[in-house]
């Protein structure tokens, strides 16, 4: 099959990617094949994690309600800083494309504790609306959350750090992490201009976990420096996640974590295929005031970090402000 040469309508070539079994009790053998993962693709599939299909599912279904809402009622829970409701084309990702923005909606929840959550209220639907809807998306948070921390031990081991290094440092401190439901609409745009779903972009923070309903879309440019840029589809593999890293990780592993074509964090991009699309993104994302500097065990004399050291908050709030329509943080 031909690579589709950057169209944002047609669908490129599958790419493998492995699959990483969390459960296996192999620990070090596991640390390898993502460490391998993380520098050949960036991106990997988690499989036997803990998460039910059904809690998998559940989260889908509940989604789909909220979307499906009239848009003045999912306005009345309007993001707060990037926490709540997202109408279209609110987010645009890749900052530099000519595009209104990223045909998608999205709704951003987090942890209610710590300063995140005092600082950014989550924004719920009413009970009498949705009765399941803050159950569900609480019990998957936090079963998420303990995948998170599971996986990072296991990417702590990869970098020959001690297993539990990411908690030392403060990262899981506030649960910074959310979860984004996306729905995309799946029409095209009536003004003939090709907008993305999600256009072109790498994540922020340390992981991202993702679940999709298995509708295609999802692809990913392994070499960002190439033109005409080759995009790869990732399809969706029930109940299992698709994870990426993010470029905070990459800061922190002084771009280790990068393919041997040395890249970024890996760039992805979601693109219309014609159908109805859900996802749910969760961004395991450090401590607001976690300061991310290279690794010792990912530097030497010959290999000096590539980035200064920066607070995760800071980050963000840049990273935000270029992204989302009027961010400024605390609107
Ligand atoms: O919906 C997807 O498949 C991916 C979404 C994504 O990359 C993001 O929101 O950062
Ligand atoms: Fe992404």
């Amino acid at each position: 099959m031909k690579y589709n040469r950057d169209k944002k309508n047609k669908m490129g070539t599958a790419l493998k990617l492995p699959i990483i079994d969390l459960s296996s009790p192999e620990k070090l053998s596991t640390s390898r094949l993502i460490r391998q993962a993380c520098l050949d693709h960036g991106f990997f599939y988690l499989t036997n994690h803990g998460v039910s299909e059904e809690l998998m599912e559940g989260v889908l279904i509940e989604s789909r309600k909220l979307f499906s809402l009239p848009l003045d009622e999912k306005m009345v829970m309007a993001r707060h800083g990037f926490r709540g409701y997202s109408p279209l084309y609110d987010e645009k990702l890749e900052s530099s494309s000519t595009s209104i923005g990223d045909s998608k909606e999205m709704f951003t929840f987090g942890s209610s504790e710590g300063v995140l959550g005092q600082l950014y209220p989550n924004k719920w639907p009413l009970e009498e609306l949705l009765p399941l809807w803050r159950p569900t998306m609480e019990c998957y948070y936090k079963n998420v959350m303990d995948v998170g921390k599971k996986l990072f031990g296991l990417v702590a081991l990869a970098l020959n750090l001690e297993e539990n290094y990411f908690e030392q440092v403060g990262a899981f401190n506030d649960q910074a992490a959310v979860v984004r439901l996306l729905r995309y609409s799946g029409e095209s745009n009536s003004s003939g201009e090709e907008t993305c779903g999600a256009s072109a972009h790498s994540d922020f923070g340390m992981i991202t976990l993702l679940a999709t309903d298995g509708v295609a879309g999802l692809q990913v440019c392994r070499d960002k420096d190439k033109e005409p840029k080759v995009w790869e589809d990732v399809a969706g593999i029930k109940g299992t996640f698709v994870v990426n890293i993010g470029d905070l990780m990459e800061r922190w592993t002084n771009g280790l974590f990068r393919s041997l074509l040395d890249l970024r964090s890996t760039l992805h991009r979601v693109v219309s295929v014609g159908k109805e699309r859900f996802s749910v993104a969760v961004f395991v994302d450090p401590d607001p005031n976690c300061v991310v500097e290279c690794l010792e065990s990912c530097c030497s004399e010959t290999s000096p970090p590539k980035f200064p050291p920066v607070r995760a908050r800071d980050y963000f709030h840049e990273r935000f402000s270029q992204t989302l329509a009027s961010y400024s943080g605390s609107d």
